[in-house]
């Protein structure tokens, strides 16, 4: 009951949104889509979700084709775009009962898969939802897309916009959900959650780059990164980019990440000529490659 998607192309106009992407997902597997705004994640959605047609290309979802079984497909999987789409003005309680009756269940009926998500948010249950904080509204939405037991879950962006503590909590909710056979594809543009997942697909203008587990996937970065820390960070910046022996230079959370084109690295080099620049408190330690060092090497 996994997923798999074959050479699916998809273009708006001029943009391309989707180049020929092909991934498989297996059954119970937490599939990561990671890319930045633009990518094309929420147009492959919408396309396993039936709700867009591929210009070529074709998928099925949980054994069923996207165009021939759209109706199973619909009744098989769960939904959760990136954009909040319950009804604000109904209740908790009345957007799941909407959801429950329009896939013919009630809530009674799956309560166990929903159980321990819905708990948080029962006492609240007569609130609107148009009144909710984002982390609530983000536990409404995904017990909506639960409601009738898919077999797939998809989840858009599901934690932008939400406070840390709320995103480790959902992250824990998906680990939880996998344990009960349910295949999840969830997309997002943080790194750090590309992590968690089984499998990743790094994507970037409508483009796969790499696909593997996040442990491989950073394996493969091919040069010895540095982190580079001074007294004025956009001083470095600027100061590496002029550098004749840069390969590439990024900002990096609180340092900058250089990697040289050379085999033969010399740090006390880079050090004297970022002196010569007029920085102090110059800073050159070597680093592991992480998901993000992948992304940019490969988007490059
Ligand atoms: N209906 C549409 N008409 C025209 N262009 C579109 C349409 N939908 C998407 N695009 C374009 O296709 C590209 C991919 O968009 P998509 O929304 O799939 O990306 P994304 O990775 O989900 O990013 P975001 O998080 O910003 O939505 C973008 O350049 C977008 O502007």
């Amino acid at each position: 009951m996994g997923l798999k998607v074959n050479n699916i192309s998809k273009s708006f106009k001029k943009v391309n949104a989707l180049e020929q992407v092909t991934f498989h997902i297996k059954p119970g597997e937490l599939f990561g889509l990671i890319g930045p705004d633009g990518a094309g994640k929420t147009t492959l959605f919408r396309i396993l979700t039936t709700l867009l047609i591929a210009d070529k290309g074709s998928a099925t979802v949980a054994g069923y084709d996207v165009l021939k079984d759209y109706k199973s497909i619909r009744n098989n999987v769960g939904y959760m775009p990136g954009k909040f789409s319950l009804y604000q003005d109904l209740t908790i309680e009345e957007n799941l009962t909407f959801f429950a009756t329009i896939f013919g269940t009630t809530i009674e009926e799956n309560y166990n898969l929903i159980e321990d998500i819905y708990v948080q948010i029962e006492p609240f249950k007569n609130r609107r939802a148009g009144k909710l904080s984002g982390g609530m509204k983000q536990k409404l939405a995904l017990c909506c897309a639960l409601i009738h037991k898919p077999k797939v879950l998809f989840l858009d962006e599901p934690t932008t916009g939400v406070d840390p503590v709320s995103r480790k909590e959902f992250w824990d909710m998906l680990k939880r959900l996998q344990t009960k056979g349910i295949t999840m594809l969830v997309s997002t543009p943080y790194m750090d959650e590309a992590a968690l997942c089984d499998r990743i697909a790094l994507i970037q203008e409508g483009k796969i780059l790499e696909i593997d587990t996040p442990k491989s996937i950073v394996k493969h970065y091919p040069k010895p990164i540095y982190n580079v820390t001074a007294n004025n960070t956009y001083k470095v910046i600027t100061s590496l980019n002029m550098y004749p022996f840069n390969h590439s230079v990024y900002p990096f959370g609180e340092h900058v990440h250089y990697t040289d084109k050379r085999d033969s690295f010399n740090i006390k080099e880079l050090h004297n000529y970022l002196e010569q620049n007029g920085l102090k408190n110059i800073t050159i330690q070597k680093t592991k490659a992480t998901i993000e060092d992948t992304f940019m090497e490969l988007a490059r």
